[in-house]
């Protein structure tokens, strides 16, 4: 059932199977208010202040958690009433000002007019009140000012497509009440460019390009030789060879063309920060996305630790919003996250009074090189040594979770069957809700004091908001994975606080560079940044094997092929470290863009059916929790065309290709950000067997998209030649197994037959071969002797032919005299032949040491023997005296040295099988 799937990795014992009727109770510390939404839309409070004994010393702060009655009603049906559809954290401390006993209620704060609504809903209404409503009218034409999303406050911010207005001018974006002023300011300062395309010199590229050219001509060059060229005995053999090689030719050049013009880019933090003069709020809101799915491959301690980077990142924290999908449902990855919640009252302000990077508790105490450089504040000893011992304990914590878990389980079932019997009119109500008196989150920095755990006088300590959200699942229902929890949470950020750009990063990937998102938003906002869909950070990975043997941290990809797309349309999106413009995400054209899609009408049929969802999309209107729990309902999105239009994209186990592609395809342009300091850092599997089912999922993904509209053989007019070509690429790539395995099985099928892939060598190369190995090295030598010795170069009488042999007018041609020009050619040929008999009898000794002491004698002797032979009757000449004396002494050199090598270099790892090694 459903519910197994919710709770596949949390004990069995942890689901209350007890009393059928009533909602699922997971269990949390005694600060933790649990409620359940009736249908009424009453709040029911479940209070587990009872279950704390045992675990007195968690001090968590207050959340709360939100349970919806199951989608569609079905209460009555117990197995799916025990389910937890889906639960909301909001720690207090988020919007700042609780204390740690207050019972508060994330419905209270963030309902409109509620007693203590968070500053981002006040704004919201303000900005409600003094937008009109024609924005919305707008909207729903399918044509709106997308400046308008940008900003939920009226603050500015700084030049670019934030004040680009319709005509190009610049203008104070909305309701410019108020901050004319600074508005007037920025304008009549000269403008800066916040980003810059560095062009690749010149003196790289051209080298570069030409060098293509010239493989692609020697390319088409040995091609026509290879096609004209038939091996008439074996014409199979032939086209085989031919037909593998014509696909490599083709797959080389999809790969080479979209890496004609590569570029790099930089950014100017110093003048974002410029811009935006009153130094606070002056960015866009930003909903932050991680995904996670099971706690055991996905550990806990991982996930919680990129939310603390998330958290403590140096982002305006009012604007700053963190959602966790849990695709597991998993109570464990719940607690730890409310667990990191608490932590980041310690951590968030440790990092923004210090300075602290990176911003990853684990990855910072764990750095190599000196923690003190660079600080200056004296107490930083004390609060370095403060927050590290917080920290273990933290991990300590983290680590005991199942076990604590499953004990508060077994402890709340013994009591909850006494219960069951004399709480049967039971009516826990809403006394227990009611609104707390709760200082109000504000847009003033927050001052901590100098009571506390650590000094934070000068120290902002708000936190950003919080949320974890685990979808409903249900079967019958594709959950469409990633994807499909990537889109719950469009939705839910979308109600709740709806930030104008999405940074998507999978729960192994933490911010390294707390600026990263401000170096995102310099693109985004910088002149015409309002047509870039999203900003794709480098993948990097820490924990990898120095050298790098599975290739994990993809450095080709990485930096040639992204950076060359970036030359294009834009990097393809892969998947985490990638800053997304919400409306791309919302399936709308770029601004500017030429044929405006026929969308204006059914703007419910697309998005679904939730008005607040709706109303958000103009980013006007306030947002309700219950509406979030609505939209990630398994069935939020049927008959809608999320997945298909909207959000990430369906289809595909490599959601992030498809997604990206489809952006593109609509004429949006994608930036990629390589910051000089990593933006984010995440892990890879380093073992053989993780790796390939990697490779595997990436090349099944690209072979599904291949195999759908989303072939970018049928790209839109839209998307560039080049860049259609990469995605082509992309989706093809996997099909180039097919034809190795043919091309690697040749030599083998030539063995077996007797036959080659061609029919002879020409006897002009063969020539050229020898003459330039011989003759031609001499002639260089010669030469330099000559200048810089001066040893002058004799002349050398070519003899005439004097035709007296009446037998054989050719007799001379097989007549090989002595000269020392033959020494180089005759030296590949025995070395190589040497290298040959070497390598194949040290393979035979590795394999079975004991018989190649005469297998591998024996049969070397005979294969250097057979392979000196045609050279000695050359030698010899086709009439000479027998040649048996030349080829039996070569053939003893070759042996010798053969055994030589080989006892010299014994091969690894058999020298207590093979004992030591001595042929008969
Ligand atoms: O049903 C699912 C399956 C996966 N995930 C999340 O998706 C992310 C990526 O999964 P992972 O197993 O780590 O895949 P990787 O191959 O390491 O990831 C790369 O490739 C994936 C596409 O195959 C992209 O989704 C990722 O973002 C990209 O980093 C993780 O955060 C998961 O928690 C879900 O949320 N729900
Ligand atoms: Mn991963």
């Amino acid at each position: 059932m459903a519910s197994n799937k919710h709770f596949s990795k949390i004990p069995s014992n942890l689901s209350n199977n007890s009393d059928a009727n009533d909602p699922p109770r997971p269990y949390v510390p005694n600060t933790v208010t649990f409620a359940r939404r009736t249908n009424s839309g009453r709040y029911v409070n479940y209070s587990r202040d009872d279950l704390d004994s045992e675990i007195g010393s968690v001090d968590f702060n207050n959340y709360t958690v939100h349970m919806p009655p199951t989608p569609d009603n079905q209460t009555t049906d117990p197995s799916i009433s025990q389910k937890v559809e889906e639960q909301y954290v909001s720690n207090s401390m988020f919007t700042g000002g609780f204390n740690s006993t207050t019972k508060a209620h994330l419905m209270d704060k963030r309902l409109p007019g509620g007693e203590g609504g968070g500053s981002k809903m006040e704004r919201r209404l303000s900005l409600m009140k003094s937008n009109n409503k024609s924005a919305m009218v707008r909207s729903q034409t399918g044509d709106f000012d997308q400046n308008q999303w940008l900003f939920e406050t009226s603050g500015t911010y700084g030049y670019g497509n934030a004040f680009w207005t319709k005509d190009g001018n610049f203008g104070s974006g909305k309701d410019g009440d108020g901050d004319n002023m600074e508005t007037q300011d920025l304008m009549n300062k000269p403008w800066k460019p916040l980003t810059r395309k560095l062009n690749i010199p010149a003196a790289v590229l051209s080298p570069y390009r030409l060098l293509i050219l010239i493989r692609v001509v020697v390319l088409a060059l040995f091609l026509s030789w290879r096609i004209k060229h038939q091996n008439q005995d074996a014409i199979w053999l032939w086209g085989m060879s031919v037909v593998c090689e014509l696909w490599f030719a083709f797959s080389w050049l999809l790969d080479q063309l979209p890496k004609l013009c590569p570029v790099n880019r930089s950014t100017d933090l110093q003048v974002l920060k410029e811009n935006n003069p009153t130094g606070k709020s002056d960015l866009p809101g930003l909903d932050v996305f991680v995904s996670t799915a099971d706690p055991e491959k996905e550990p806990p301690l991982v996930t919680a630790n990129t939310i603390l980077s998330i958290l403590a990142a140096d982002y305006p924290c009012e604007k700053l919003a963190c959602y966790v999908s849990d695709d597991g449902g998993a109570l464990l990855t719940f607690e730890a996250m409310a667990e990191a919640a608490s932590f980041a009252n310690i951590w968030v302000p440790f990092c923004r009074k210090h300075a602290i990077e990176p911003r990853n508790p684990d990855s910072y105490f764990s750095l190599k090189r000196d923690p003190y450089k660079n600080k200056v504040k004296p107490d930083f000893v004390k609060d370095r040594r403060r927050v590290k011992r917080e920290y273990d304990e933290f991990k300590v914590r983290i680590n005991s979770l199942p076990d604590s878990i499953r004990r508060r389980s077994d402890a709340y079932h013994a009591r909850e069957e006494i219960k069951a019997m004399k709480m049967q009119r039971q009516n826990r109500d809403d006394e227990l809700l009611e609104p707390v008196k709760i200082k109000k989150a504000t847009d003033e920095p927050l001052h901590g004091d100098s009571e506390g755990f650590i000094d934070l006088n000068d120290v902002d300590i708000r936190l950003p908001l919080l949320v974890y959200v685990s979808r409903e699942k249900r079967p019958g229902y594709d959950h469409n994975k990633k994807a499909g929890a990537m889109n719950a949470l469009v939705r839910a950020s979308a109600v709740m606080s709806n930030g104008a750009f999405i940074l998507n990063l999978d729960c192994d990937h933490y911010i390294y560079n707390s600026e990263a998102m401000r170096e995102g938003m310099c693109f985004m906002m910088d002149r015409g940044g309002d047509r870039l869909c999203y900003v794709q950070f480098p993948q990097r990975f820490e924990g990898i094997d120095p050298s790098d043997r599975y290739a994990n941290h993809n450095t080709v990809f990485f930096d040639v092929n992204m950076r060359a797309l970036d030359g294009l349309m834009g990097p393809v999106y892969v998947g985490t470290g990638c800053l997304f413009r919400r409306i791309a995400l919302y399936g709308f054209d770029p601004p500017r863009s030429r044929e405006r899609s026929s969308g204006c009408c059914g703007f419910p049929k697309k998005f679904g059916n939730s008005t607040f969802l709706l109303d958000s999309i103009p980013l006007l209107d306030a947002s309700t929790v219950a509406e979030a729990i609505a939209v990630i309902s398994c069935w939020y999105e049927d008959k809608t065309e999320w997945g298909s239009r909207i959000g990430w994209i369906y289809g595909s186990v490599t959601e992030d290709v498809v997604t990206g592609y489809r952006m593109h395809n609509r004429g949006w342009k994608s930036v990629y950000c390589v910051t000089k300091r990593d933006a984010f850092r995440g892990t890879a599997p380093i073992n053989l067997t993780d790796r390939l089912h990697q490779v595997l999922r990436w090349a099944t993904g690209s072979v599904e998209i291949f195999f759908s509209r989303n072939n970018a053989l049928l790209a839109s007019p839209k998307m560039k030649i080049l860049q259609r070509i990469a995605y082509l690429n992309v989706g093809i790539y996997p099909f180039t197994s097919i034809f190795l395995i043919v091309y690697c099985f040749l030599p083998a099928l030539s063995l077996f037959s007797g036959q080659f892939i061609v029919q002879t060598l020409n006897v002009t190369f063969l020539f050229w071969l020898i003459g330039g190995t011989s003759a031609h090295l001499a002639a260089v030598l010669q030469g330099l002797l000559k200048v810089i010795a001066g040893v002058e170069i004799s002349f050398t009488l070519t003899t005439k032919s004097g035709g007296d042999d009446v037998d054989d007018e050719f007799a001379d041609l097989y007549m090989v005299k002595w000269t020392s020009l033959m020494i180089p050619p005759i030296t590949i040929m025995m070395v190589n032949l040497i290298a040959i008999a070497v390598g194949f009898s040290r393979t035979i000794y590795a394999v079975v040491p004991q018989w190649s002491k005469l297998i591998g004698g024996v049969f070397f002797s005979f294969w250097v023997l057979a392979h000196l032979y045609p050279f000695a009757k050359g030698l010899m000449g086709r009439r000479g005296r027998t040649p048996t004396i030349v080829y039996v002494w070569a053939g003893l050199i070759a042996i010798t040295i053969s055994l030589l090598w080989v006892a010299i270099n014994p091969p690894a790892g058999n020298t207590e099988i093979g004992g030591s090694f001595s042929f008969p």
